[in-house]
């Protein structure tokens, strides 16, 4: 039995509905120890019997057997592994990879055995050394002659450490002094026990061998042995794997160096649509920040006012102000507020629209005030403080302390002022309500136009039953015993009934903070669809160069396949480069959001004392995600595409 076997081979073309035979039944059996060289008429069909027996071409009938078993030409996993560990290519043209240094276009071969890094770097610098190059390993082969560059494809061939090596048309474009080295190489190789099968028109270099075999018309014309085979020595042979993923990572980064002119160009553009995703996300939780801090400043989100339900009104608006005509909560309903889980407080909220304030001999027009309750904010009293204990109250700075004293206002505190406004009671009749209080501090608000006057509750209620007025509020603040809780309670409380009737309404700032958030969100959507589009010209951008990408690689992409990668290898190969582009881009994106930030923020800074872009961690991970989305389904149709090719047709490309 021999070792290589080919049985009954018919190989045609078809060209539309013509059909060209060009293998019309070839019988051949190979051994190891023998250099064949296979000689005939340019277009009798060398190179088709040499791609039938590298495990390159499948369509074709006949069977080729390794060690008595056929091949499995159905089966493509079968065949990237008997390239892989079986054959090793020689070609005219030398087929190597240009971006990779001599080193790396040997080691890619050494990538798909079982050797360690340390071992294959080892071998692929033995090879190189045996066939003179030790000096060259780390140039690329374009600084190399052609003699220099067959050596090279060599030491590749040989890498795996295959039992064939197809050599096809080897010495075709050197001259005599390198033929004769190629040809001492290659009867070398026969005799470390491999087979050597080459195609030429030479009839010296089929003289260097130790077999003939003349084909013409598609038939052995005749089969001559002119020298006695080397001796078989079957020895242990490098056990092969599939590609190691890293390995294409590599290839791809090599590759992407290779291109850095382009590739960079490609990362700044993809990384403008990343940075405005991050640079819009990080404005809008700025200015979503601001909004809630300025509102928190005029009152306490923990609190919310809480009113009778009245049908028809426009209920559930955060803005909406109990009037008038709301009826008012009774104390029984109070104390229901209060059992309410999570409920720290309830106070009666009651306000005075209009009063007059009177110091000494001076009254002054008070516009607005309120009672002292736990929505006020404590933020606002400039000087002294909350109106907490009866008789006390807070007036504010502008609209009365320095229209009472203007130069010494600071001095009001502790001094006493006279209180009255009027309301109507129930009945219509219209009744004044009076009070004393001691000034315990003088407010400022930070929104324009709002005043702090508050009277402290119980004196203002004492004040409102010496007129003869009820003390049920039509509203009342609740507080909540955490921030959290502030919707659970907003929520239960809307719920309450009283037989099938809703009993209360509330409003809690955080709906208007919300309200006001949802706008931001929606305006932050809207800059962020700015950036989706960017984003998509960057994919398209990504896409097209793939795709240019694998045209220019195709050469390559049938290197890789006559070697022993699998399309897998291949797909990933594009895949991994895709990746690499995504993940840089997102790096660069992520550096100038940072930058712009710090100078945005600077600018800012001279309008409000604020952060207006503030890019979270979260906004730098969804860009990368986004970028890593993005180059993979970039990636998708090239990839697919180079897996795709067909590597007789990827290896006779241009
Ligand atoms: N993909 C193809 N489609 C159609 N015809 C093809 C294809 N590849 C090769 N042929 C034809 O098959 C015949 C054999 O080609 P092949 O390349 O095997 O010859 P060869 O003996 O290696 O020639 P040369 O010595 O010139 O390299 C030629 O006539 C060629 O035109």
């Amino acid at each position: 039995m021999s070792f290589l076997e080919l049985k009954n081979i018919h190989k045609s073309y078809h060209l539309g509905s013509q059909t060209f035979p060009v293998l019309k039944g070839i019988n051949l059996a190979f051994d190891l120890g023998d250099f064949v060289s296979i000689l005939g008429e340019s277009g009798g069909g060398k190179s088709t019997l040499m791609n039938i027996i590298g495990g390159l071409d499948r369509n074709f009938d006949g069977s080729v057997t390794i060690k008595g078993k056929a091949l499995n030409h159905k089966n493509e996993k079968a065949l990237d592994t008997y390239r892989r560990e079986t054959i090793g290519y020689i070609y005219q043209s030398y087929n190597l990879i240009s971006h990779l240094t001599v080193l790396d276009n040997v080691l890619v071969s050494l990538d798909m055995t079982t050797l360690s890094k340390k071992a294959r770097v080892l071998r692929a610098k033995e090879l190189l050394a045996r066939v003179g190059l030790a000096g060259q390993i780390k140039k690329y082969p374009n600084q190399l002659s052609g003699g220099q560059k067959q050596r090279v494809a060599i030491a590749r061939a040989l890498a795996s450490d295959p039992k064939v090596i197809i050599a096809d048309e080897p010495t075709g474009a050197l001259d005599s002094e390198n033929t004769k080295e190629v040809l001492r190489l290659l009867n070398e190789i026969a005799s470390e026990g491999r087979l050597v099968i080459t195609v030429t028109h030479s009839e010296a270099v089929a003289n260097a061998g130790t077999r003939i075999v003349r084909l013409a018309d598609g038939k052995i014309e005749s089969d001559k042995r002119i020298r006695q085979a080397y001796d078989r020595q079957d020895k242990e042979h490098l056990s092969s794997r599939p590609l190691r993923r890293l390995a294409s990572i590599k290839t791809a980064f090599k590759h992407f160096r290779h291109n850095l002119g382009t590739n960079s160009l490609i990362i700044f553009g993809t990384a403008i649509g990343l940075f405005s995703v991050i640079l819009f996300s990080g404005l809008g939780n700025g200015v979503s920040h601001y909004i809630s801090s300025q509102i928190t400043k005029v009152a306490n989100p923990q609190v919310m006012s809480v009113s009778r339900y009245v049908k028809d009104s426009d209920d559930d608006n955060a803005l909406s102000m109990s009037t008038d005509d709301t009826p008012a909560l009774s104390t029984n309903q109070l104390d229901q507020l209060k059992k309410q889980k999570h409920v720290a407080k309830v106070e009666p909220t009651y306000s005075i629209p209009s009063a007059t304030v009177s110091y000494q001999n001076q009254t002054v027009k008070m516009r607005y005030a309120s009672n002292w309750t736990a929505a006020s904010t404590a933020d606002a009293i400039k000087i002294g403080h909350a109106p907490k204990k009866a008789g006390e109250v807070v007036i504010d700075q502008d609209a009365i302390a320095k229209k009472l004293d203007k130069e010494h206002y600071q001095d009001l505190i502790g001094k006493q002022i006279q209180l009255a406004y009027q309301t109507n009671k129930p009945s219509g009749e219209t009744v004044t309500v009076s009070l004393t209080a001691t000034i315990s501090g003088i407010g400022h608000s930070d929104s324009k136009g709002a005043q702090v006057n508050a009277v402290n509750t119980e004196t203002l209620q004492k004040a409102m039953q010496q007129a003869g007025l009820s003390t049920d509020p039509t509203e009342a603040s609740v507080k909540v015993d955490t921030l959290d809780h502030v919707e659970e309670v907003a929520s239960s409380i809307d719920k309450v009934k009283d037989g099938h009737n809703r009993l209360y309404k509330t409003s809690t700032i955080q709906s208007l903070i919300k309200q006001l958030q949802t706008y931001v969100n929606i305006a932050t959507f809207v800059l962020s669809m700015v950036a989706a589009i960017s984003l998509i010209v960057s994919a398209l951008m990504i896409i097209v160069t793939m795709f240019m990408s694998v045209s220019k690689r195709t050469k390559e992409i049938g290197i890789l396949r006559a070697l022993g990668e699998s399309k897998r290898d291949i797909r990933w190969l594009f895949i991994a480069e895709s990746l690499i582009t995504g993940v840089l881009s997102a790096t660069v994106a992520t550096v100038i959001a940072y930058l712009a930030q710090r100078g945005i923020n600077g600018v800012l800074r001279n309008l409000a004392d604020y952060t207006f872009v503030q890019i979270t961690f979260r906004n730098v991970i969804t860009a990368f995600f986004l970028a890593i989305m993005i180059s993979l389904l970039a990636a998708l149709l090239p990839a697919r595409r180079a897996a795709k090719l067909n590597p007789i047709d990827a290896l006779s490309a241009e």
